[in-house]
């Protein structure tokens, strides 16, 4: 999905599979300098995407782009014979050539050093003051969990709470996880754990997490991530007791499926 100063393109498709691009649409949301929001849903929209901008440019117009999820941000290095599509497709947007792109929450710094003119916005660390009022985290007792060292690099501007964070085997070609360890030390029972990333799919990380923090003596376990796939909704996290609510922003899902799952608007990022 794309937005130009906050209103959805719509496309409609030739018989054959090709994009319809509406320029009356775009000439009417169009200013001297515009904001394109790209809301990642398939590959597709990254053709839009170069229609909106050529036109864009053939009108001497300019144009910041926001890109609520990095699409490929998590293929970020080389494994084997693993493609770095994210390097391809940071190219790609490049080509563009964009006033400036602002990434929000993207997986690693790789994006951000790949993207040129490019800074990042973390609404998980801006909404974790709303998770700890509506969970009733006490910042003395309970403890934030980081599943891997990717998120506490991530969130390493977080400061003054009790932190543990996991240490994950995941086989790259398949996805599975191999095992999760908690590192950190646990000196009481019955507390709680707001366990922070940028991105939950299937859930498995954060069930395993919520698994061995329960072993440890948590005895309620919050999840709060930037982005959310719809995925959530076919894995099963969902379906047991492990986490008990899940916190998460509108980059990925529209509206809440479940009642475990609260999403907060990012609209108002700039
Ligand atoms: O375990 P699922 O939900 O499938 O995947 C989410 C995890 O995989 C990583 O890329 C994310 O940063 C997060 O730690």
């Amino acid at each position: 999905m794309i937005l130009l100063n906050g209103t959805k393109l719509v496309f409609k498709l030739f018989p054959n599979g090709e994009t319809l691009v509406d320029g009356d649409q775009i000439l009417a949301l169009a200013a001297d300098f515009n904001k394109v929001a790209f809301k990642y849903e398939n590959d597709s929209d990254l053709i839009k995407l170069m229609f909106i901008k050529n036109y864009l440019d053939d009108r001497n117009l300019k144009a910041a782009l926001i890109i609520y999820y990095m699409p490929y941000s998590r293929m970020d290095r080389v494994e084997g014979s693993s493609v770095f599509t994210l390097k391809y497709v940071a190219n790609f947007i490049n080509s563009l050539s964009f006033e400036k792109v602002t990434l929000i929450e993207p997986h690693s710094d790789v994006s951000l050093a790949l993207i040129n003119k490019s800074t990042a916005k973390y609404p998980s660390i801006e909404l974790l003051i709303r998770v700890i009022a509506e969970t009733g985290f006490n910042i003395e007792q309970d403890y934030l969990f980081f599943p891997d060292a990717g998120a506490q690099k991530r969130y390493s501007k977080v400061k003054g709470y009790k932190q543990l964070v996991g240490f994950k085997v995941r086989d790259f070609q398949t996805g599975e996880i191999k095992k999760l360890d908690i590192v950190g030390h646990v000196d009481h029972k019955n507390f709680k754990v707001i366990i922070v990333d940028d991105l939950c799919s299937y859930g498995g990380t954060f069930m395993m997490s919520a698994e061995k923090l329960k072993e440890a003596g948590a005895d309620k376990v919050y999840l709060l991530v930037g982005h959310c796939e719809k995925s959530i909704y076919k894995g099963k996290i969902l379906e047991t007791d492990l986490i008990d609510q899940v916190f998460t922003t509108n980059t990925m899902l529209e509206e809440s499926e479940h009642k475990k799952i609260h999403i907060y608007e990012i609209g108002g990022i700039k």
